[in-house]
């Protein structure tokens, strides 16, 4: 099958335990709880995404025929020394088009593979990093994973149902919105109310990273 890539790069994971780690970033376009149009954000499932995903424009991006060209891409953008080749799949929602084919040609390539998802759509298996992110009021369905990403504040959440699940690293991200402080503040009160979150900052937003 082809790939719609809004964007594709090289740059530091900023979020979450992997925090840090050199990674090629590849955006899928499109997801399942926002059109991505501001006109529809205030209706949309899913109302603070900080990302632009809509279309193949982006630095890297464009539509790819199949996996082998997607993962040779990603590929060339890594660099020629493999060992520590690490690729995130993100968007927009990456499991709306992310397959079994395709995490068979990122691991071909050398690369480890981590997610960036929603949690609203299985993960095929052989991912290596499972990041799920929950967006309150929606169903999840990968209720297992390395980490569970949760963005503060978000009304309505139950955080006793979200600790039921099975992930080893259970993180608390401040909400980058029009009042950054207090989400802030909000999320350091969450992790020291219930010891078992921990604080992940967007570092890439404080470093002028992608
Ligand atoms: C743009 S999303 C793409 C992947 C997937 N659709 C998801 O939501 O997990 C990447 C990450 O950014 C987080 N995120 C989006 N908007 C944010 C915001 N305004 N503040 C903090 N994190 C945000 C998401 O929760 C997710 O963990
Ligand atoms: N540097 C960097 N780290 C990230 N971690 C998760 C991101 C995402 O948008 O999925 C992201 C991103 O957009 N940039
Ligand atoms: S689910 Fe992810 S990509 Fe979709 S609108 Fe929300 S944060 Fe953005
Ligand atoms: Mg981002």
């Amino acid at each position: 099958m082809s790939y719609a890539v809004k964007e594709m790069f090289l740059t530091l994971q900023g979020e979450g335990v992997q925090a840090g780690r050199r990674a090629v970033f590849v955006r899928f376009a499109g997801c399942n709880l926002w059109s991505g149009r501001e006109a529809d954000r205030a209706t949309a499932q899913c109302q603070f995404c900080d990302t632009d995903f809509v279309g193949v424009d982006g630095d890297g991006g464009g539509r790819f025929a199949d996996a082998g060209a997607l993962a040779a891409a990603a590929l060339r953008l890594w660099g020629a020394d493999r060992a520590g080749a690490y690729c995130v799949l993100t968007g927009g929602e990456p499991l709306l088009q992310v397959d079994a084919v395709l995490v068979d040609a990122l691991h071909a390539a050398g690369f480890t593979i981590a997610v960036e998802t929603n949690g609203t759509i299985a993960a095929p298996p052989g991912i290596d990093w499972i990041c799920v992110s929950p967006k309150a009021g929606t169903a999840i369905v990968q209720t297992s994973g390395n980490e569970l990403k949760l963005v503060w504040p978000q009304p309505e959440t139950d955080i006793a149902r979200l600790e039921s699940w099975a992930f080893d690293h259970f993180l608390v991200q401040p909400m980058d919105c029009a009042d950054g402080a207090a989400a802030r503040a909000a999320a350091i009160a969450l992790v020291m109310a219930r010891p078992r979150w921990r604080l992940t900052v967007q570092a890439h937003k404080l470093l002028g990273l992608r």
